[in-house]
């Protein structure tokens, strides 16, 4: 394994800016069929409004570590768009895509191999769906127009072949659970709730999100192409992505949380905070609706949202217009909703604005540098990405970015999930477990044989 970078130290490989890009139009092809005929390093990303992106090998390769990682990234980035020579529509244009760690100091270990403080690839190949259009991308800072051509001729044939399109219908089920190992116990989570309330009584504190891992042992691999398949028919309101740095982990998962969407100047985020479960039947789910609209207590969690968000937009921003509260539903768990929209006042980039929001305190909690030491010193496991930026940027430096939320890394036969709740001064510890538990299921139903 390569040693993490220095604090600060950023690698962009190889050096120099020599980027060439091509594209092509393809009949419909499968992402999934993409993914499933290539090795790590994998990338897939889609937005319930948007394209969606499958992306194998590396054309270009983007690290950073420290407190100033989002910077870093940003000013390699420009480094290698700088001459860029893209042939192609706006559409199929190359992007990075990658994410954060969710703590700023994080370095690699199990079951995070692969996975630094700030990991971006631009792909070799990267396939985009958008507008009803399929378009293949080749990418390369080692070859020559002429190569890269070619090997763009060579992928598009070799995807629209019968052998690689038979594919499509090999589909693998889930992989089946052997034994499930969780990070806190029910009585764990009550002592924690506990501790995090009396510092929010004493005043240090306003609210705090705290997470749990659930270590799964399978009966098998899993197929990060199928089970992504399988979330878009379950969530197909959700972000989905995967991010296979190396053959020895993958992250994936479906989160409803836009963390930032920067177009030209407009910025558009999410407040998502306070759950509740769907009912059996149509009255039931009606009434667990109206029981977080009318819930006290989680107004305030989601209050607390909405307004840090518009105070960080603030600064960089000259309206901030917040739509009003919803309820938004998904397959398992159902949430109160505030979209949110900015102005710029100047050009800006994607990345200053997921600096500026990471973490929201639908992650972290309020104020964020007291909330970030009770989640340290709480938390017995290591957050790696789960609840930080995941997402992509172009050369312009527009992009989307997600909360790596309802998510999982997985290696060999085990999966490691994430969870996590806000806690707030009127929280009862054993609601705010049932919740955790809720919030597994996207994933862990994917796991699990029927
Ligand atoms: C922290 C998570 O969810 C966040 C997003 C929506 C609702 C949340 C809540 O009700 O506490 C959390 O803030 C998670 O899914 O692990």
């Amino acid at each position: 394994m390569e040693s993490p970078p220095r604090d600060g130290q950023v690698s962009a490989e190889p050096t120099g800016s020599n980027l060439v890009s091509r594209a092509c139009k393809l009949p419909d092809c499968d992402p999934r069929a993409f993914l499933a005929g290539r090795d790590a390093p994998r990338t897939y990303w889609t937005s319930p409004y948007g394209p969606e992106f499958a992306g194998g090998g590396t054309a270009a390769r983007v690290t950073a570590d420290g407190s100033d990682r989002f910077d870093a990234v940003r000013e390699a980035a420009e480094e290698l768009f700088d001459g860029h020579d893209f042939d192609g529509p706006d559409q199929a244009r190359p992007r990075l895509f990658g994410g954060f760690s969710f703590h700023d100091d994080h370095r690699p270990a199990p079951p995070w191999l692969g996975f630094g403080a700030a990991e971006f690839v631009l792909p070799r190949t990267q396939l985009t769906r958008a507008n009803g259009e399929t378009w293949l991308t080749v990418s390369a800072r080692d070859a020559t127009p002429e190569a890269v051509e070619h090997e763009l001729t060579e992928v598009s044939e070799a995807l629209t072949s019968t052998d690689e399109s038979a594919t499509d219908s090999r589909r693998d089920g889930p992989p089946g659970v052997v034994a499930t190992n969780s990070t806190t116990t029910r009585e764990e989570w009550a002592e924690q709730v506990a501790a995090a309330v009396s510092r929010i009584e004493a005043g240090e504190l306003r609210k705090v999100v705290l997470a749990q891992a659930l270590a799964v042992e399978l009966a098998d691999e899993v197929s990060v192409p199928d089970a992504l398949a399988r979330l878009g028919e379950s969530y197909p309101d959700c972000f989905r992505f995967c991010f296979e740095p190396t053959t020895e982990a993958a992250f994936f998962g479906a989160t409803p949380e836009r963390l930032a969407t920067l177009r030209g100047r407009t910025v558009e985020t999410d407040a998502l905070a306070g759950s509740v479960g769907r009912g059996d039947t149509p009255e039931e789910d009606a009434e667990l609706e109206a029981s977080i609209e009318n819930s006290e207590k989680m107004a305030h969690e989601h209050e607390l949202v909405v307004e840090t968000i518009r105070e960080q937009l603030s600064p960089i921003a000259g309206a901030v217009r917040v739509a009003d509260r919803r309820v938004r539903k998904l397959a398992t768990i159902q949430h109160l909703w505030t979209p949110v929209e900015a102005d710029l006042t100047d050009d800006g980039h994607v990345l200053s604005i997921v600096e500026a929001l990471h973490p929201t305190p639908a992650v972290g909690g309020l104020p964020p540098e007291k909330a970030l030491q009770t989640i340290r010193e709480t938390e017995t496991f290591d957050r790696g990405w789960y609840a930080a930026p995941v997402g992509w940027f172009d050369a312009e430096g527009d992009g989307t970015f997600a909360v790596g939320l309802r998510s999982a890394v997985t290696g060999d036969r085990s999966a490691t999930l994430f969870a996590g709740n806000g806690i707030v001064a009127d929280s009862d510890p054993d609601e705010e477990y049932e919740e955790v538990q809720l919030k597994y299921r996207p994933i862990l139903d994917e796991l699990e044989d029927d």
